[in-house]
């Protein structure tokens, strides 16, 4: 049900879009079309479920202990059925290889199958929505030393490629069991605190291990491999293997997604302007999208105009087609669900603002070397009535504007979490 106040403000800001030459609808149209993948590890501060000991090691640390943490998977998904629920569209799950379902059972992680993870591919089916994999380079005695691919023990880097095989294989069985593909994304912590003198070694090793676990072909209308790098980790400040200059190199020859994280890089280095140069050379990407701030590469997602200057290039680039977006960031200190809510509809609200940019007139005016009309015009998007048609379009879909947002979070919160003290 569309209120007067909102259906009346739509109509004038249709029409002030509509001298610029854009359509709103067509605009709202395409943006019900993306389907953006919701990390399940801000549900839980990255624990999972094969330990109670969670997150532990991997160059990255949640902070916080807001109450109400879900215990099981059952309660990670009506968390994230929640969550879903006040977010305009239909989007996708992006679940990690610790999230299995195994009785209680202990399952080491090159022993894992689709089986440990029917709960999670049955509630998808049921909701009709994709899901997406990680396999778990990290949280494991194994990864204690802070090397697994890359480890010069063969036997524990070979347990590491087993792992990532059974991920793969998991990975593509979603995809063939839920009819939409699913990207399994390859991040590892390897790295060193100081000075390597010994770079390229684990590179190699790197090499080899990623080759191991590609080495089997998979259908890839129900599967797609993404490498994601990264500069700097927790403990591992002065070296990280899997870089961003490796990884590309690794997509462009192996034909992989480049996973570009948008907290990885040094802190004045976005990734906007990435996309445009590696899409000359890769298949396709998939965005993690966060919000580093100083050594933290995951604070919740914004509206900012770092997340903006993505959606833009996205678009005005037309590489809606050709890129998987997913978010990533964890914060235990406010409330988990509002975190998913608020950072998925700021990656929403950046698309639609950037579906409805005056590209045309943009164009022109930068192709007649009128710079002057592009910066005016650019500024004057950012008055534009913007917000009137972010409103109508949850209206639409039938979930509160933002400021609303949050009673129904905490409606849930006072019903749920208390059941969840202890
Ligand atoms: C939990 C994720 O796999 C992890 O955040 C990874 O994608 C990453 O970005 C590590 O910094
Ligand atoms: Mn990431």
């Amino acid at each position: 049900m569309i209120s007067n106040q909102t259906a009346q403000a739509y109509q004038l800001a249709r029409e002030r879009y509509a001298e610029w030459g854009v359509d709103t609808e067509k605009a709202m149209e395409t943006l019900a079309s993306i389907s953006i993948s919701m990390q399940c590890w801000q549900g839980d501060d990255v624990g999972g479920f094969e330990s109670p000991q969670g997150l532990t090691g991997g160059g990255i640390l949640a902070t916080g202990s807001y109450p109400g943490k879900p215990r099981t998977p059952d309660e990670l998904r009506a968390d994230a059925e929640m969550a879903f629920r006040l977010i305009p569209g239909k989007h996708r799950f992006n679940l990690h290889a610790i999230y299995l379902e195994s009785g209680g059972k202990k399952v080491d992680r090159d022993e894992i199958g689709p089986e440990h993870f029917q709960g999670w591919v049955d509630w998808a089916a049921e909701r009709g929505i994709g899901l997406d994999f990680n396999p778990t380079f990290f949280s494991h005695p194994l990864a204690a030393s802070g090397f697994t691919l890359t480890h010069a023990d063969e036997g524990i880097r070979r347990f590491w490629v087993r792992h990532g095989q059974a991920c793969r294989r998991i990975g593509s069985y979603f995809g063939q069991r839920l009819g939409k593909v699913c990207v399994t994304n390859i991040w590892i912590p390897d790295g060193m605190k100081d000075l390597p003198v010994d770079r390229k070694g684990p590179r190699e090793r790197l090499i080899r291990s990623l080759d191991e676990i590609l080495s089997e072909q998979i259908d890839s209308r129900f599967h797609r491999d993404a490498v994601e790098g990264k500069l700097f980790g927790i403990g591992s400040e002065a070296y990280v293997a899997g870089s961003h200059e490796f990884y590309l190199g690794y997509a462009i020859t192996r034909k992989t997604l480049l996973c570009l994280d948008s907290g990885h890089f040094h802190p004045t280095e976005t990734i906007a302007d990435k996309i445009s140069a590696v899409l000359f050379y890769v298949d396709g990407l998939l965005l993690h999208v966060s919000r580093g701030i100083r050594w933290d590469s995951d604070h919740v997602v914004l509206f900012t105009d770092d997340v903006r200057a993505i959606a833009e290039e996205l678009v005005r680039g037309q590489y809606l087609d050709r890129v998987f977006i997913g978010l990533d960031f964890f914060d235990a200190s406010i409330n988990r669900l509002a975190a998913w809510i608020i950072g998925m509809r700021s990656m929403l609200k950046a698309l639609l603002w950037a579906l409805l940019e005056p590209l045309a007139a943009l164009k022109d005016a930068e192709a007649r070397g009128d710079y002057t009309a592009r910066l005016t015009l650019l500024e004057a998007e950012k008055t534009a009535p913007f917000a009137a048609v972010w409103e109508e379009y949850c209206a639409r879909h039938n979930v509160p504007r933002d400021d609303l947002v949050l009673n129904e979070v905490r409606r849930y919160e006072q019903e749920v979490f208390p059941k969840r003290r202890g």
